[in-house]
């Protein structure tokens, strides 16, 4: 695992944009696309710091873009994961296609009651179809996944001690008992988020600085942020400021590699 920790947002960030245009080019040497999966919270404007400085070095309409997590609400809704990444990210930046953007389908809104399944079964026949050549696959393979890590070590929307910890079916589940509102979402599960090449956790501030030392250092921890840090350590990264690194043993911290 590679933790690297700086002294402000705008370090992690630049940081941020090195290390996706890194995996941004092994992805395009290797099948000339890159297989992104998005978190919300506080990740997309961090990220889209740093790619704003990549921006002339990458072309953006190879970019395959789903959420890592989304909230079951309109897409212009102020809770909604790809509402957010639409202002800081896709209309921001130059290239992205409104196609290779993948959100929930929003004609599902209208039916009563609201059914989470069938968002996240929708959302899993998306992933089935770019992921096409996964026939033979049991997962969906990302090139990337771009994660946070809340304050009780959540991620994507697996919460601590939840059922979906368990599961090891679908590839998207529906959530309609999320602790961080809203209450009803969709989310990638463990099996596709530990199958990904890379996984970069964005974490910092304060709030973060309790629950680290037991996510990162801690190796019984069954916190979901844990558990994918651990299933393989040699593909996980994690962008700290040093707000929320701050209890970590400074031995695991890491000199930032990419220039
Ligand atoms: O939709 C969501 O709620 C997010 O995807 C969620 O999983 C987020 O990544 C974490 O809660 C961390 O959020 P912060 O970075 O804002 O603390």
């Amino acid at each position: 695992m590679s933790v690297y920790s700086f002294s402000e947002g705008s370090s992690v960030a630049k940081a941020l944009g090195q290390y996706v245009k890194n995996k941004y080019d092994a992805a395009m040497a290797k099948h000339g696309k890159f297989t992104l999966a998005l978190s919300g919270g506080s990740l997309p404007k961090v990220l889209a710091e740093g790619l704003s400085q990549q921006k002339n070095n990458i072309d953006f309409s190879k970019w395959e873009v789903f959420f890592a997590d989304e909230r079951i609400v309109p897409l212009d809704d102020e809770n909604s994961n790809y509402a957010l990444c639409k202002q800081v990210l896709f209309d921001a930046l130059p290239g992205f296609v409104p196609e290779q953007v993948h959100t929930i389908d929003t004609e599902l809104l209208k039916q009563e009651p609201l059914d989470a399944q069938a968002f996240a079964d929708e959302y899993e026949k998306q992933l089935v179809h770019v992921f096409a050549n996964a026939s033979t696959v049991k997962v969906p393979v990302f090139d990337l996944m771009l994660l946070g890590c809340g304050p009780d070590g959540h991620t994507c929307s697996l919460f601590p001690d939840h059922e979906l910890l368990e599961e090891d079916v679908a590839w998207v589940a529906p959530v309609t008992d999320s602790p961080k509102p809203p209450k009803e979402r969709i989310t990638l599960t463990l099996p596709v988020v530990t199958h990904a090449l890379s996984v970069a956790f964005v974490t910092t501030g304060s709030s973060k600085q309790d629950i680290l030392p037991s996510v990162i250092e801690d190796s019984t921890s069954k916190l979901p942020s844990a558990l994918i840090a651990r299933a393989h350590p040699d593909r996980v990264s994690w962008f700290l400021d040093d707000a929320a690194s701050a209890k970590l043993d400074k031995s695991v911290l890491r000199v930032f590699p990419f220039q």
